[in-house]
């Protein structure tokens, strides 16, 4: 799925206005509609609803609402704020529609009334303000969105929260609603999927109001939403494959005290297509990999607890490195000559990001088409410092596009950074993730998709929707608190037989 600018979205309503041709009060209608049937999801008609609209057309979707809801039997209270001169022309119109409704309560609220006393139990919508926002909330507008934010009282907004812009917000000092939904229309917005938004987006929707596919496709975007629908096909194995048709990958991970991380990218590379895998371990882990991985070949180092001993690479078709590898000098060296002597592409994580921060020039060694995996710590040891994730993505997709490697920022909603500089932002997996061990996982799964013959880009957006659904279906057994990494790797094969299934 696109995700665009609040521009493009405008050319998109406007081409769909003319070309479909729909009239946009009509297509304001449609928005109202799938407005009116989230809330029917989501409430019972004795729930009583408030709905405060501004002057534009995220006012007139409110309004229009209240007509919808009242249609059918919920009560609505509606606010119409003055805010400036005058209001949209289709926000007009929908009041107009409003004669004859007796039983939709509506008031006008304007900067020298008192805020009415919305009782606890009514849900709130708000449109405010939508993508038309020009400036920070301040003055009356943004006492209104204060005032809604002391209230206990759930709060959806239309299209975005009021005094939110749909992309960067870094300049942004106004009021911003803190909505516990976002129900928007046709696409995401940028925002949403951005770290630094969540008190503001809630829980958020994206709901069709048929603007035009061809005007879509035709739009060119850098930002994607990964869904189950865009995701690259899975591959079919076929009746006279072998082993040696799926690769054969090196992990070099794990030092004293640090196997775990090992056992768990090995074990998720194995469960992730791997024709073949060898594990490059320090001695002493000799036994444990052997035991736990026992699908796995092992390379066993000269050293007893760490990495340091240069590989042969020949047989090898993919290489991860950097879970529990340590930071030692000797294995930073050891790491170094992998760099520099490998020409497939790697998967990199952990302590090889941190080491390759502390070792700038081998950012130009790295075999193009590689893979980094950092969270958003590491992706700022690796550049520099970020406050809003907003930028962390744009330092990603130069690095992207200038290294020609693929960045994939971990966190909620992680970004998959291709070489070209297209972001593709996830849509799986859950805050039960957040623990030690899940980022391990995910370097053995990208590692055995990158050795089954995936195309790094693929394997990378595939990984990450993969370990995301894993999770999501190892937390129907599991709760928050008790969900851990193995959980995820016990869940890779229903979580790509449901992808399967649905390709
Ligand atoms: N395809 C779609 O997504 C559709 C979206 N719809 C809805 O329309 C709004 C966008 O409407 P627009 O009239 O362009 O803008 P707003 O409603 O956001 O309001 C702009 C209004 O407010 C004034 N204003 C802006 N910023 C400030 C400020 N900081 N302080 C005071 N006043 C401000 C501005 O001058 C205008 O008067 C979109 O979000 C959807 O909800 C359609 O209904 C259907 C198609
Ligand atoms: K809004």
């Amino acid at each position: 799925m696109k995700i665009f600018k609040s521009p493009q979205i405008r050319e998109i309503d406007k081409t769909t206005i003319e070309q479909e041709p729909v009239l946009s009060i009509n297509l304001m209608e449609r928005a109202a509609w799938q407005l009116h049937k989230f809330i029917e999801e989501k409430f019972s008609k004795d729930k009583p609803i408030t709905i405060f609209a501004g002057p534009g057309n995220n006012g007139g979707d409110a309004v229009a609402l209240a007509r919808l809801l009242t249609d059918n039997n919920y009560n609505a209270n509606l606010w119409l704020l003055k805010i400036g001169k005058d209001r949209s022309a289709d926000c007009q119109a929908n009041i107009k529609r409003l004669e004859g409704y007796s039983n939709i309560q509506t008031h006008e609220l304007s900067d020298n009334d008192k805020f009415p006393e919305i009782p606890a139990n009514h849900l709130i919508v708000e449109g405010i303000f939508g993508s038309g926002l020009t400036r920070p909330a301040e003055g009356w507008p943004a006492e209104v969105i204060e005032f809604i934010n002391t209230l206990p009282n759930p709060v959806m907004s239309i299209d975005i929260p009021s005094g939110l812009f749909s992309e960067d917000n870094r300049q942004n000092n106004g009021a911003i609603i803190k909505a516990d939904y976002t129900v928007s229309f046709e696409f995401p917005k940028l925002a949403f999927v951005l770290s630094e938004n969540e008190l503001y987006v809630g829980e958020w929707q994206a709901l069709s109001i048929g603007l035009l596919p061809k005007t879509i496709n035709d739009t060119s975007t850098k930002y994607y939403y990964t869904t189950e629908n865009d995701l690259p096909l899975l591959k079919n194995r076929t009746k006279f494959a072998h082993k040696g048709h799926f690769g054969h990958a090196l992990l070099v991970a794990g030092s004293f005290g640090k196997t775990g991380a090992a056992v768990l990218a090995a074990k998720a590379c194995i469960r992730s297509g791997s024709g073949l895998l060898s594990i490059h371990i320090p001695q002493f882990s000799y036994s444990i990999m052997q035991s736990c991985v026992p699908e796995a070949m092992l390379v066993i180092d000269e050293t007893e607890q760490i990495y340091c001993q240069k590989d042969h690479l020949e047989p090898f078709t993919v290489v991860g490195a950097g879970p529990g590898i340590g930071q030692k000098k000797s294995m930073r060296e050891a790491l170094h000559t992998l760099i520099t002597n490998t020409d497939a592409p790697m998967v990199l994580d952990a302590d090889a990001l941190n080491i390759i921060s502390q070792n700038h020039e081998l950012m130009d060694l790295l075999p193009k088409g590689s893979i980094l995996t950092p969270h958003p710590k590491e992706f700022d040891r690796l550049t520099k410092k970020h406050e809003f994730h907003y930028e962390r993505i744009e330092t990603a997709r130069e690095m992207a596009e200038k290294q020609k490697l693929i960045v994939v920022l971990k966190g909620a909603n992680t970004a998959v950074i291709d070489v070209n500089g297209d972001v593709h932002f996830n849509s799986t997996g859950n805050p039960a993730m957040a623990k030690g061990g899940s980022g391990d996982v995910l370097t053995g799964i990208i590692l055995g998709l990158l050795s089954s013959g995936y195309d790094p880009i693929d394997a990378a957006r595939l990984g990450v929707f993969v370990h995301g659904r894993a999770a999501d279906l190892a937390l129907q057994k599991e709760s928050e608190e008790s969900l851990i990494a193995t959980d995820i790797i016990n869940h890779l094969g229903l979580a790509y037989k449901s992808i399967r299934e649905l390709q």
